[in-house]
């Protein structure tokens, strides 16, 4: 019988060896393959460190070039996954409609039932390519709007806003769209890798742990944060109020405030000093310092009241809507990013794999209950 009882929600418990991620969260250290997230946020792109993150080690120029030009080859859908996207209601989630359209490309995924690591690696392509085509699909067809070709000279970035906007974008938009995609890309055994790992080690493949995955990242307190601290941001703008006198309503009432707080962190989220740059610059160039300003008033009330600081959630909010990206769009952007990550967690479980099955602490009927038959109860 087990005698050892996991803290509720597991804190704290190390529940499997990885070597694709590194925190410290007491000294607000981050790091894919043991380099430090500054670095890879200053110097790297999203396709330098995806390949660091599936093969473990940075790429030399021939390899870069030939991984950018395989992640390029494979913006490629299925016209079935166009005429769902199609069929989905208008007003479905882009979240909702990401888990699905995920779920689906397995049916058309030429590897789908081989989860060698070799087929691995080919699907996690395909899925970090079509998974951003995807979200700027879906939100081109809600829209009425014609869908926009992939450009297969743009990199990853900026073939995302190109297909989403239909304007090739600026040198600006593209750079900070990419350094939200490398600082988004990998986080250690948050709760969808963990959802995406448990689900790979029954020996399922990996589109299933990807759409189980997608599942877990849609919750506010996981992923959703983002999208929750923006509608924050609206709520308090939209009455008119006085930021730090809503928050300070909010801790009355005994409520979150989305973007603020961390299992791990017990300092400064490293991937948010970037985002909250990005945000002051984005909001400096195009002259509306609105949501950075009142941004920085919840920072530092939160900080002062409850000692809690801005997890990677909370700087993304006002970056995204100052790219003029859609509020809804903010969770599956997430994903478009998380993808290298949990692709790369799921190839390290099915690289050495063993069925994940922890026990429960029975708290239920003491046994053995009585089976009382039906007409006498
Ligand atoms: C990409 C990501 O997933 S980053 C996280 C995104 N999620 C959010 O931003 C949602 C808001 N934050 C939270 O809900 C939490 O901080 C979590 C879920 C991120 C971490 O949660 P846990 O480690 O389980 O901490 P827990 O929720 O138990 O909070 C501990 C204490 O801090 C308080 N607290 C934690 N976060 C917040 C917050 N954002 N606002 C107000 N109080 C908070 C809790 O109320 C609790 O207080 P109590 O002990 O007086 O009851
Ligand atoms: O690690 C976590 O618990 C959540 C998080 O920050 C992430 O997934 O990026």
């Amino acid at each position: 019988m087990p005698t050892v009882v996991a803290p509720k929600g597991l804190e704290g418990i190390v529940a499997t060896s990885s070597s694709i991620c590194w925190i410290d969260g007491d000294a607000g250290v981050l790091s894919y393959r043991g380099i430090d997230i500054h670095e890879l946020a200053q110097r790297s792109n999203f396709e330098e460190t995806t390949y660091l993150l599936w093969f473990g080690r940075l790429p030399n120029q021939q390899e870069l070039a030939d991984f950018s030009a395989q992640l390029s080859a494979a913006r490629q859908l299925d016209p079935k996954i166009i005429d769902l996207l199609r069929s989905v209601p208008t007003a479905a989630s882009p979240m909702q409609v990401l888990r699905t359209a995920v779920s689906m490309l397995s049916m058309y995924d030429a590897d789908e039932a081989d989860c060698s690591h070799d087929a691995n690696v080919r699907k996690s392509f395909r899925l970090t390519a079509q998974i951003a085509m995807i979200v700027a699909i879906f939100d081109r067809i809600r829209k009425g709007k014609q869908i926009i070709e992939a450009d297969h000279t743009l990199s990853h970035a900026a073939n995302f806003l190109w297909m989403l906007t239909g304007e090739k974008p600026s040198e600006t938009a593209t750079r900070t769209f990419d350094i939200a995609l490398i600082l988004h890309a990998d986080h250690e055994l948050n709760a969808s890798t963990f959802a995406a790992r448990v689900i790979a080690a029954t020996l399922a493949d990996i589109h299933s742990a990807i759409t189980g995955a997608i599942g877990a990242l849609k919750g506010p307190l996981h992923g959703g944060a983002n999208e929750a601290t923006m509608r924050l941001l609206y709520a308090i703008d939209k009455a008119g109020e006085d930021p730090v006198e809503h928050v300070r309503r909010m801790f009355a009432e005994k409520k979150k405030i989305s973007g603020f707080g961390h299992r791990v962190y017990h300092t400064e989220d490293p991937r948010a000093t970037h985002l909250r740059r990005m945000s002051e610059e984005l909001s400096k160039t195009s002259g509306n310092m609105k949501w950075f300003e009142m941004s920085r008033k919840i920072e530092n009330f939160v900080k002062q009241e409850k000692k809690l600081n801005a997890n990677v959630d909370f700087y993304s909010a006002s970056t995204y809507t100052l790219l003029g990206i859609d509020i809804d769009l903010f969770t599956p952007i997430f994903a478009v990013s998380r993808i290298a990550g949990w692709a790369a967690h799921v190839i390290e479980q099915h690289d050495d794999n063993r069925l994940i099955r922890p026990r429960a602490e029975y708290v239920g009927p003491a046994y053995p209950a009585p089976y009382v038959p039906l007409a006498s109860r």
